[in-house]
């Protein structure tokens, strides 16, 4: 494992991959891929299926090891300590990835229905709380606080006690991204969150990241281009296992490239 800790807090971006290469049988999913994320950032990922971006998540978060390439991970998490540490994501496993603080929220939710919004937010601390834990010991006053904090950005503050089987899919979502937040992530990789939306929770989730990406860096993927439109972020289109275009959503739709590759399919 290598992480090299250098003395002050650099500008160096919370996500750096360099050559980027992921063959399946000869196929190349991703194919020299390079992107650079900064700190705070929030990125928009789009691209027709099968342009890499599962593969691209899977080798940032330790599921699919690279063929060639670089992927390393600026953490501020020293920040009070005035030092950033660096890590080739290359050399961690997924569970590794997660607690460097990697955290990856997939398409489909994944709560306990048979619980409530609370306990599954208390069972996602970082640290990890059994459900056993959750029963029989106390939260302390710095836990109580982060949930408080939680239940407030996923607007749930009024529902902590209700079953999470009886919320939408939308809530559901929201509170997958709260359990997300327990872990306390600084890049947050997410999974078509708009995907089977309704048009109003579609926006209040591209608020949602906007209040995230004021304390985190995000990257999401998408297809749905109103909720892209909302974010306002850079976006990266890929194809073919690489980048295609850089740029905002104006500046990318009007490439000539994407609209022949996927815009105009
Ligand atoms: N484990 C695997 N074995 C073989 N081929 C794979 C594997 N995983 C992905 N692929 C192939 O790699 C390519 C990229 O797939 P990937 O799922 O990363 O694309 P995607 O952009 O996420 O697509 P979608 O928008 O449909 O989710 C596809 O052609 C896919 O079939």
């Amino acid at each position: 494992m290598s992480s090299i800790n250098t003395k002050h807090i650099d500008n160096s971006p919370v996500l750096y991959m360099d050559g980027v290469t992921v063959s399946f049988d000869g196929f190349k999913a991703l194919n020299n891929l390079s992107m650079t994320i900064e700190k705070g950032e929030m990125r928009a990922i789009i691209g027709p299926n099968g342009a890499g971006k599962t593969t691209m998540m899977d080798v940032i978060t330790g599921k699919t090891r690279p063929d060639e390439g670089t992927i390393r991970f600026s953490s501020s998490a020293n920040q009070a300590k005035n030092t950033n540490t660096d890590y080739d994501l290359t050399q961690y496993d997924e569970a590794a990835v997660a607690n460097l603080g990697v955290g990856r929220k997939f398409q489909k939710p994944s709560v306990i229905e048979s619980l409530t919004i609370f306990e599954n937010l208390e069972m996602s601390l970082k640290g990890g709380r059994t459900l056993w834990q959750s029963l029989f010991h106390k939260l302390s006053q710095e836990q109580k606080l982060k949930l408080d904090e939680i239940l407030h950005l996923i607007d749930m503050s009024d529902k902590a006690n209700d079953l999470a089987g009886n919320l939408s899919h939308g809530q559901k979502q929201w509170l997958e991204i709260g359990m997300l937040l327990g872990q306390e992530p600084e890049l947050l990789l997410i999974d078509e969150p708009a995907a089977g939306m309704t048009d109003e929770e579609t926006m209040k989730t591209a608020e949602l990241f906007k209040t995230l990406a004021k304390t985190h860096s995000l990257m999401v993927v998408e297809h749905d281009m109103d909720f892209i439109e909302a974010l306002g972020c850079k976006v990266t289109v890929l194809n073919e296992g690489s980048v295609l275009a850089e740029g905002t959503l104006q500046e990318v739709k009007a490439n000539e490239d994407v609209i022949e590759k996927y815009l105009g399919r």
